[in-house]
């Protein structure tokens, strides 16, 4: 429903597109470090204010019809074998991405791309039929703490798809990705972890920060605590290596 409200100025068939970048390094969780092409779409149905892709959907500070143009899945694809895909993982950040999974643009792009294509989810939407079969990875980021302070619980933290992505981990096809300002917020994920019944194992902690020494200090302060927790931890790569 939330896609048909954002699709107005969006023609079916297309999807829009803020970014399309690589090849880089993955930054972050379980896959760090894999070659990737990374294809950022616009629109997000939460508003966190640390968020580091304000221009997918701000449109207090953005027109989005600038920063996100609609393009087709042929242009889209073709973009994404310019930056990488072909070799390595395509991931398909956000915003939200899932918002799109509905349209038949979605559906030809992820026929089209090559090789083994990744998700970055908020975790608000359960993914249908079709992306769960074509999907090989999604990280699930559900919104705590400081990252969650925008947007109401319930809109944040939806039960019944943290289920589904919860049987999805099990089956190693998703990890949780947390980003945790502090100690607080580590413990907020805990009982987010505890309450879903989400696989340890399958939940990665990522300090919040955008520049280098700001989280490096953030991951300092929480590392020996996600390691009590029986969590794994996420570095941030592409800010180490001034890559995008
Ligand atoms: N290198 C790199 N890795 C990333 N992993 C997740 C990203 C994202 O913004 O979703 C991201 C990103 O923007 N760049
Ligand atoms: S869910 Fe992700 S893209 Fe959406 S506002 Fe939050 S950080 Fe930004
Ligand atoms: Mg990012």
């Amino acid at each position: 429903m939330e896609m048909l409200q954002i699709a107005g100025t969006v023609p079916e068939d297309r999807l829009p597109v803020q970014e399309i970048f690589g090849p880089v390094p993955q930054g972050e969780g379980p896959y760090t470090g894999r070659r990737a092409c990374f294809i950022r779409l616009g629109r997000c149905n939460l508003h966190c204010p640390p968020c580091d892709s304000k221009r997918t959907w701000d449109t207090s500070r953005y027109d989005l019809a600038q920063t996100c143009p609609p393009r087709t899945a042929e242009d889209i694809v073709e973009a994404a074998g310019e930056h990488g895909a072909g070799a390595g993982i395509v991931v398909i950040s956000g915003g939200e991405p899932l918002l799109w999974q509905r349209t038949t643009a979605w559906h030809r792009m992820l026929t089209a791309l090559p090789g083994d294509v990744h998700v970055e989810t908020n975790g608000t939407i359960s993914p249908n039929e079709f992306t769960t079969g074509r999907i090989a990875h999604f990280s699930v980021s559900p919104k705590i703490g400081r990252m969650g302070a925008a947007d109401p619980a319930k809109r944040r933290i939806r039960p019944a798809v943290l289920a589904d992505f919860a049987v999805l981990a099990g089956q190693g096809k998703a990890a949780f990705k947390f980003v945790t300002a502090d100690a607080a917020d580590v413990e907020e994920a805990a009982r987010l972890v505890r309450d879903h019944q989400i696989p340890h194992d399958r939940v990665w902690i990522m300090p919040l920060g955008d520049e280098s020494a700001a989280w490096t200090a953030a991951g300092r302060d929480i590392v020996a605590q996600v390691m009590d927790h029986g969590f794994n931890f996420s570095g941030r790569l592409h800010l180490t290596l001034g890559v995008r």
